[in-house]
């Protein structure tokens, strides 16, 4: 691949391309979309899509319902976005945002299909929770125009966005990204290139202390939730916030930390292994510390 590096940069940010269409991918398309840019939204599969699309209705009905934008607003939102299940739909994109599974080897794999089809000018960035951003740059073409854009989930309700550059990130690409996310109604905050950068840094580990508190019978799902929640006035309690998040991505989050910075403290606990390995991923499989399969979920410990 040739470097891209040197390439100027886009004159103006029109149409984003959004890799991954799972929760964050839908939520990065639904704020970009709201704020008036092109959305190419792709997945591997049209099924993916379609749900994707049908919950982004549903959370712009939910802020039309509350009067937070307008029915135009919400069909104007819908009106921008379009969906593919090919990377060749990026050949437009000023700005090209990875959300697909937190995994190294397929993020890789994404980017290096991805370069080929881009404009020389497109800037990349990702959403990992947790992986070098360094190292995914060092896979593509343009290590210049790369760098973390870190959403939080529910994205259109979550106020923060962590910026990360990697070592070779330009800082007029980094201007670029932070005045992007200022224009989507985020607040940026930088974060250095370290495993799981601030957040996840601070709250996983809180997340896997919670798994190891039920684990050793020191509480039940129900007693550990509202404990953190009446208790340190948490939103949600943490099994809850696991399972909100996707015990797939707390797992994969608890393993950055636990080879990048080689320390015991960061050991997965065996109970979030063994969720996993059994496929109960959280509310998106149905089943996690909660059942979902009914309207109230139900603790499974
Ligand atoms: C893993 C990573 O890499 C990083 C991360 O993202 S870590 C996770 C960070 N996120 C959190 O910690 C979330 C913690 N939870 C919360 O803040 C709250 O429980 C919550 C905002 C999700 C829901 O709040 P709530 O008070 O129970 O619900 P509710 O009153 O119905 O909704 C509050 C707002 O959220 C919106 N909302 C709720 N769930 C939503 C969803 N899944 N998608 C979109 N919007 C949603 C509602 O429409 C409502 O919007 P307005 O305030 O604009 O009217
Ligand atoms: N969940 C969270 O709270 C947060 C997650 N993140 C990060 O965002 C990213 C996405 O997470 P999230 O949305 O929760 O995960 P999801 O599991 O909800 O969605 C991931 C999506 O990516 C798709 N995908 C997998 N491989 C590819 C590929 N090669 N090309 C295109 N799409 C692909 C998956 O398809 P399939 O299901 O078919 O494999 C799935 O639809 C991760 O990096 C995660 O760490 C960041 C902030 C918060």
């Amino acid at each position: 691949m040739s470097d891209q590096s040197n390439a100027p940069l886009p004159a103006e940010i029109k149409t984003i391309g959004i890799i991954g269409a799972g929760q964050m991918g839908s939520g990065i398309a639904h704020v970009c979309a709201l704020s008036g840019y092109d959305v190419v939204l792709q997945d591997l599969g049209q099924a993916q899509l379609d749900k994707a699309v049908e919950g982004i209705d549903h959370n712009l009905d939910r802020q039309a319902k509350r009067g937070k934008i307008s029915e135009a607003d919400k069909a104007a939102t819908l009106a921008r976005i379009s969906t593919a299940t090919e990377l060749s739909a990026f050949g437009g994109c000023e700005l090209v945002i990875e959300a697909a599974t937190e995994n190294e080897e397929i993020k890789r794999s994404i980017f290096q299909k991805l370069c080929p089809v881009l404009r020389e000018d497109a800037l990349i960035c990702t959403n990992t929770s947790s992986i070098s951003v360094t190292r995914l740059a060092s896979v593509t073409d343009r290590p210049a125009r790369f760098m973390g854009m870190h959403f939080m989930n529910p994205v259109p309700v979550m106020q923060l966005v962590e910026l990360i550059r990697g070592i070779a990130t330009d800082e007029k690409v980094f201007s670029t990204i932070r005045e992007l996310t200022v224009k989507l109604g985020k607040q940026p905050v930088a974060a250095e290139d370290f495993p799981a950068f601030i957040v996840n840094r601070i709250l996983l580990p809180m997340i896997n202390e919670a798994v190891y508190t039920l684990y050793e019978g020191v509480g039940s799902v129900t007693a550990i939730d509202t404990a953190m929640r009446l208790g340190a006035n948490h939103p949600m309690g943490p099994l809850e916030l696991a399972d909100f998040i996707g015990l797939d991505t707390c797992l994969a989050v608890m393993h950055v930390l636990h080879d990048g910075l080689a320390d015991t403290k960061y050991r997965p606990c065996p109970l979030l292994v063994k969720y996993v390995e059994a496929g109960w991923v959280g509310r998106k499989s149905g089943r996690g510390f909660y059942d979902y399969s009914t309207e109230t979920p139900v603790p499974t410990r």
